[in-house]
Parts: C-alpha cells; sequence; structure tokens
C-alpha cells in the first residue's frame, strides 16, 4: 500500500489513461477529510510524472482546485481532494462501482435510440452543471463515462457519471504542449479544436453528437484510418444519418454535429431536447409526443453568446471557465515547431523503434479540407473495420498536432459512411427490435460485489437551481416511455438542469434498454490493463500468407510430431551425456549379468 499524501493510501490500479493511472484507494483511519469518513475507499487519479513535473500544469491544479471540488452532480464523479505531494499530483475521487460506457458498450452492443437518448440527456445534464459553472469538459466520450448502479424501486439501474473534467484542460499546458498542438481523443474532437479554433463548451456539446450517434449506432459518424483521416473528417465531413435511426433524434444528432460552434445548442437545451425526443419515438407515444418529437429542432437553442460578433469570444471563454490567454497559447496556428515530435511523446510515447512514418500519424498535420476524397481501391475486410471501430471508439486521450499551413503527410481517405456497415440490429423504425426483428434484450446488470466505498449519489450535495418541468420519460423495456411529458420549454435555457434525487423530472432509465445482441464474449471483470498506442496495433499488417494456397492433409499435425520427436532426442542426448546417466547404466547391466551367472550356475 502506498500513500499519498498525508491521507491516503492507494491500493490497487484499476487503469491507466493517458494523462495518468486511476489507482482504487482509501483514507487513512486517522485523516479528516471533508465528505470522507476514514477508511472510506475512494479513487485517485495520479497524473502522469511528466504534467506533475511542469511548473505551469501545478499552477493550474492549485489554481483550479475550487472549481474542481465544488463542481456537483448527480451525473459527475465527484471531486473531493487535490493532493499535491512533491512531483506527485492526484485527484481524489468518489469511487464508482460500475463498468465505463465503453467497455458496457463493447460488451453489450448499441442501445436503443430510446435508452440513448435518456443515457445522453443525463450527461447533458452534467455538462449544463459544469457549464454554467465555467468548467468545460473537452475529452467526452464513452471511456469517461461511469455506470454506477443505482437501487430503484428494488431494481438496479444503472446511473451515468461523467469523469475526468478538468483533466484535458490541465493537460494542455503550454509547457507540455505547443501552440500548434491540442489534447482530445481524435474520433471525439470537435472541428474548432481540430483546427486551432478556440475551444468554448460547444465542444463538449459536438462530442455529445458523436457519443449519441455511437451509443445507437455502435461507431462514431467521422472514421478514419489514422487520427489525422479522424481530424480531416471532422472538419469536412458531413455526418449522414443512419437509415435506422429515428428523424428526431437525428435531428438533435445532427445539430450537435454542427461544423460552427455558434450553430449548436446549449447542453441545457440538449437535455431537455433529448428527453422529448425519448417520449415521441417509442410505438405507444401519444400523438402529441410525436409531433414533440417532430418539432425538436425548435427545442435545440444555441448559445447566444457564441454566436456575438467577433471579439466577444474572450467573454465567452472566461464564462466558460478558460483563461483566454492559455487558450491563444495552445491554440492559435502557428508554423510547425522542430523537435514537436519529442515533445508531444511526454502524452504519447512512442517506442523508440517505431518508424518515422508512425510518429508522424501520432501527432498529424491537418491541412486543409480535400476537395474529395479519392475513392479506396478496395476496402478492408469487415473484421478489420470492425477491429478498428471497437479500438477508435477507446481511443486515449491524445496531444493532436495541428499543423494548418505546412506540408501534409500523403493522406489515406477518411473511409466514407456505409449505410450497409450498419449495425445489424439497428431495424427499421423505432423501437428497434434486435437481430432477426426480435424484441430486444434487457442486458444482464453489471453486477460486482458492493463495497464500502461504493458511490452514493445521495450524499452529493448537488441542488438544482431549477427542476425540470414535465420530467424525465420512464422507459420500460422496448423502449417505451409510459407517460408522455408535456412539451419541453425553451425559456428553461441557461438554468441548472433537472437533477436527481427526489427532484421531479427525473428517473434513472430502467437498465438503458437493451442492446440488442452481444457484440462480443463478455470480458473479464477486472480492470482493463492500460492498452498500448492504437497506432503501433495498427501498423501490424495481416499475416501474409504463402501465394501457394495447396493444402496436404495433416502436414501440421506431421510437423508437430516431428518437432516431438526432434525435442525428444536432444534431451535424451543430454541426458546421456550430462547426468551420470551411463554410470547409473552400467551398475544395472553389472546387476543384471551377476543375477543371470548366479541364475545359471544354480541351474
Ligand atoms: N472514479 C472512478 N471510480 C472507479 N473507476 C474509475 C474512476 N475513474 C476512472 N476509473 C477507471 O480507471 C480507468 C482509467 O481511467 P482513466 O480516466 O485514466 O482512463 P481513460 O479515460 O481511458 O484515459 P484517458 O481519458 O486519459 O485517455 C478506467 O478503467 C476507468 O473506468
Amino acid at each position: 500500500m502506498r500513500p499519498v499524501g498525508s491521507k491516503y493510501v492507494l491500493e490497487e490500479s484499476l487503469g491507466r489513461g493517458a494523462t495518468g493511472t486511476v489507482w482504487r484507494g482509501r483514507v487513512r483511519e486517522d485523516a479528516a477529510v471533508p465528505g470522507l469518513l476514514p477508511g472510506q475507499a475512494v479513487a485517485v487519479k495520479v497524473l502522469r510524472e511528466e504534467l506533475a513535473a511542469d511548473p505551469d500544469v501545478v499552477m493550474r491544479f492549485l489554481r483550479e482546485r475550487s472549481v474542481l471540488l465544488r463542481l456537483t452532480h448527480p451525473n459527475i464523479v465527484r471531486t473531493r481532494d487535490l493532493v499535491v505531494e512533491g512531483e506527485l499530483l492526484a485527484l481524489v475521487m468518489d469511487l464508482v462501482d460500475g463498468p465505463d460506457l465503453y467497455r458496457y458498450l463493447r460488451e453489450s452492443g448499441p442501445l436503443s435510440p430510446i435508452a440513448g437518448a435518456l443515457l445522453m440527456a443525463q450527461i447533458a445534464d452534467a455538462l449544463a452543471a459544469s457549464h454554467a459553472d465555467g468548467v468545460v469538459h473537452r475529452d467526452l466520450k464513452p471511456a469517461n463515462v461511469l455506470l454506477a448502479t443505482l437501487a430503484v424501486d428494488g431494481d438496479e439501474r444503472m446511473h451515468p457519471m461523467l469523469t475526468d473534467f478538468g483533466i484535458a484542460r490541465l493537460a494542455d499546458s503550454p509547457g507540455i504542449t505547443r501552440t500548434h498542438e491540442f489534447v482530445g481523443t481524435p474520433v471525439y474532437v470537435a472541428p474548432e479544436s481540430a483546427d486551432g479554433r478556440p475551444q468554448t463548451a460547444a465542444v463538449d456539446v459536438y462530442g455529445a453528437g458523436i457519443m449519441l450517434y455511437e451509443l445507437v449506432t455502435g461507431r462514431p459518424p467521422f472514421q478514419g484510418d489514422n487520427p489525422l483521416a479522424v481530424l480531416q473528417a471532422h472538419l469536412a465531413q458531413e455526418p449522414q444519418r443512419p437509415r435506422t435511426m429515428p428523424e428526431p433524434l437525428w435531428t438533435v444528432v445532427e445539430r450537435c454535429l454542427r461544423k460552427d460552434p455558434a450553430q449548436r445548442p446549449t447542453a441545457v437545451s440538449l437535455a431537455g431536447a433529448l428527453r422529448v425526443v425519448a417520449a415521441g419515438v417509442g410505438v405507444h407515444s401519444s400523438p402529441a409526443a410525436v409531433d414533440a418529437a417532430l418539432a425538436v429542432g425548435d427545442l435545440l437553442v444555441p448559445d447566444p453568446a457564441l454566436a456575438a460578433p467577433a471579439g466577444a469570444h474572450d467573454a465567452t471563454l472566461a464564462g466558460v471557465g478558460y483563461d483566454p490567454a492559455a487558450a491563444t497559447q495552445v491554440m492559435a496556428h502557428q508554423p510547425p515547431v522542430p523537435g514537436t515530435e519529442d515533445r508531444t511523446q511526454l502524452i504519447a510515447p512512442q517506442p523508440p523503434a517505431a518508424p518515422p512514418a508512425e510518429r508522424t500519424r501520432v501527432m498529424p498535420a491537418v491541412p486543409p479540407a480535400p476537395e474529395q476524397a479519392p475513392a479506396q481501391p478496395e476496402g478492408p475486410h469487415p473484421w478489420q473495420t470492425q477491429l478498428r471501430a471497437a479500438r477508435d471508439r477507446n481511443a486515449q486521450t491524445r496531444i493532436g498536432y495541428f499543423e494548418p499551413d505546412g506540408p501534409g503527410e500523403p493522406q489515406v481517405a477518411p473511409r466514407p459512411y456505409q449505410a450497409g456497415q450498419q449495425h445489424p440490429q439497428q431495424g427499421g423504425g423505432y423501437p428497434q427490435p434486435g437481430p432477426g426483428g426480435r424484441p430486444p434484450v434487457a442486458p444482464p446488470p453489471y453486477q460486482r460485489p458492493a463495497q464500502d466505498g461504493r458511490y452514493a449519489p445521495q450524499q452529493g450535495p448537488y441542488q438544482p437551481q431549477q427542476p425540470q418541468q414535465g420530467g424525465h420519460p420512464q422507459q420500460g423495456r422496448g423502449g417505451r416511455p409510459p407517460v408522455a411529458p408535456p412539451p419541453y420549454q425553451a425559456q428553461q435555457q441557461h438554468q441548472q438542469p433537472a437533477g436527481y434525487g427526489g427532484q421531479p423530472g427525473y428517473e434513472a432509465p430502467p437498465n438503458y434498454g437493451a442492446p440488442q445482441r452481444r457484440a462480443e464474449p463478455p470480458a473479464p471483470q477486472r480492470r482493463p490493463e492500460p492498452e498500448p498506442p492504437r497506432e503501433r496495433e495498427r501498423e501490424r499488417e495481416p499475416r501474409r500468407r504463402s501465394p501457394n494456397r495447396m493444402r496436404i492433409p495433416g502436414l501440421g499435425c506431421l510437423k508437430g510430431c516431428l518437432l516431438v520427436l526432434v525435442v525428444l532426442a536432444v534431451g535424451c542426448l543430454a541426458l546421456w551425456n550430462f547426468t551420470p546417466l551411463p554410470h547409473y547404466w552400467d551398475n544395472v547391466v553389472g546387476w543384471y549379468d551377476s543375477a543371470r551367472n548366479w541364475v545359471t550356475s544354480h541351474t
């Protein structure tokens, strides 16, 4: 057990990301921490040494301490303490007893449109609260949503909680990144982050749009063979509506994915709109709820501050907790700086033997959007596509490198959207049937033995300033809300979202409905070990086979037998030559001869 500061001990590593390692820890018995009991289990994110060694990061860490500590919401993992000890920086958080959303999706498959909308509505609630408090997440992705288990009416339901607040911004230190770099995860990065414009609260709404698309289709809308291609797709490609996505839900996704941040809805209006969509896309939705869902576009109100004329952006940045100077330092366009690759290895280390091409893919430049993506001669095999999509989903946070004016390396065209690649369980219409038209099957609830440090949402002092009217539609199996909510009122803009725990308007959706099939066999309950960087994996070519396709039956078996025989022969030789075996053998032969002589002489 390793001590952290004077108040905590680390017990077991839960996993490692690009910015640090998360440990299961405990409050020391003799320590007094406000809001935590002695001996209580906690999660401790120990930031990477490179970050902790950067004075700018330490300064921000201390400066943002109070902001992070006061960020409380039922759908946000609460930060309880920030520890600075020598060269160690750590955030102490509530320990959430459940998988992250990435893992859940990987194990259980996509959600129904209703379940996906209800889940994202809660994430949008969390974003709305944090934006109101001046904090932009900037690294929204399924891996940063933890699924706690809540007991509701005797049922265990999953409750999404957003984590890693402030981390991307901490890592975005001028000491770690340069002006042409940014921190983010390529698949979820907003266009303005990719090409170096200021990042406002709208980057989180964009990330929410990507996640929403992925939750219900099983894959993100923009993909590519390398981070650069993905960034280019964010910048240049228009998302396509999947055939099976209900129209109102697509309206929401499409608005969130607008290239212009000023056209994206606020997180508050997004949360409300998603609940209206969830209420209006079920087969048992009332005509009024259906109409309200079809008119959802009216509810998606953009942030007026973002639409303000040039010059107002600094105020906007300050309003969302950004230090304008820091944002300019990090995001300004600049010509390439020699040695950048080395510096960025601080965050995304590359093996020394990695070929240069691999390094440039980790830190790709983003040239102007291509006029027309050249067609690929031949698409990848379906399993390659699936594997790549799975990897992209859990892409780690990385520092991207944008160099808009620099010479770009030869590009691989982003794969165009192919409707045929839809997840098979996405049937036409909604609610969606499972494969072969079967109704969706509720996933087995994620179960893990209860622990003393388990997340207890009722402890959170979050007090919504204004509970929402109308409420959160209950979702039954098959994704039907039994009661349609009254239409969302657009005047609720910029107000704290409805919370949970006795506040009107919030009810946790049951099990987030119904992944329709298992994407792959269940993974062990152990926390995943850190994954190596994706680029290295991508480099691995599929095994090349000989062009000679002649097959000799039993050849493999014969080879195996021969190998065993050779090993046995070598073993016997070694035994004979390097052990006293020959001496014992002579003795045995001598005893045999004397016994035989004795027998022949007495017969
Ligand atoms: N508060 C928490 N309680 C329980 N487990 C947690 C908590 N925070 C993070 N974890 C788990 O720790 C592991 C590592 O988390 P981390 O945030 O470092 O990873 P990541 O989000 O994949 O990485 P990154 O965002 O840096 O690319 C994940 O498996 C995550 O589920």
